[in-house]
């Protein structure tokens, strides 16, 4: 379970997370959506401990504000930033081998390089390519899954179809599914209404750093006022 209550975070003399608190039950879906800007990023960057926050982040009853981004890692949660976070002269095989928890491949792990291969049939193509030369979607795809072979039990992801076709987004839809049935937890980042309501259990909305609403798929489904406020453009 991660607990977190009154987080605040800051840049610099900025403050931009104003008390946020949320929950994520172990192998839950949940849905962090808000305009451009309202915090969703900074909330999850502050929970991996790159950006200062004061507050409490706790993980499995462990407070984790204060840890280095690297111990909160190894503590099994995993986080795919916006950007693509791969080695670009390295090749797709080797760039996934850098994100195994154990060399080798360690027994009681949830994924193996070839349930990456499986899951993504465009990266084992693709395997001896350098990842510096592959498509944007390919190169978010290789993000995720070189985090996931660290074997995290939450998984944080941040705007995984920003940019990507909506036949691709339904690939998004499928793999974070797949995660689901292996016992990840998932707190994804969105700005796509869509995909948050198909997949996940529950949605939190920000606004102005702070959580501003919190229910079901269904209830964010039946509150256009809300979404009008909160999410419309
Ligand atoms: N590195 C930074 N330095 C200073 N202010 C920042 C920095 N990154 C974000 N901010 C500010 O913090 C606030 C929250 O931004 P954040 O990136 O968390 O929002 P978001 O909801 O994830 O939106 P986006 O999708 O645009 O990243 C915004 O006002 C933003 O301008």
């Amino acid at each position: 379970m991660l607990e977190i209550d009154n987080l605040h975070a800051y840049y610099g003399k900025s403050h931009v997370l104003h008390g946020v608190t949320m929950r994520i039950a172990p192998g839950e879906i949940v849905a962090l959506l808000g305009r451009n800007g309202s915090g969703r990023s900074t909330t999850v960057k502050a929970v991996m401990g790159l950006v200062e926050g004061s507050g409490s982040v706790r993980w499995g009853g462990r407070e984790l504000l204060g840890l280095k981004a690297h111990q909160i890692a190894h503590h099994g949660l995993g986080y795919v930033p916006e950007s693509r976070d791969i080695f670009p002269r390295l090749t797709v095989h080797q760039n996934l081998l850098l994100g195994q928890k154990k060399a080798g491949g360690t027994p009681g792990v949830r994924w193996q390089l070839d349930d990456m291969y499986a899951m993504f049939p465009r990266l084992k193509e693709r395997q001896h390519t350098e990842a510096g030369v592959l498509s944007g979607g390919e190169q978010q795809m290789l993000t995720l899954c070189r985090t996931l072979m660290g074997d995290p039990d939450l998984i944080m992801i941040d705007e995984p179809t920003e940019g990507l076709a909506p036949k691709i987004v339904e690939l998004v839809a499928d793999y974070l599914r797949e995660l689901q049935r292996r016992g990840v937890a998932v707190l994804l980042v969105e700005q796509k209404l869509t995909i948050a309501l198909e997949v996940s259990q529950r949605c939190l909305l920000m606004g102005h750093g702070c959580i501003v609403f919190e229910g079901t798929p269904a209830e964010l489904r039946a509150n256009a006022g809300v979404r009008r406020e909160w999410l419309e453009v």
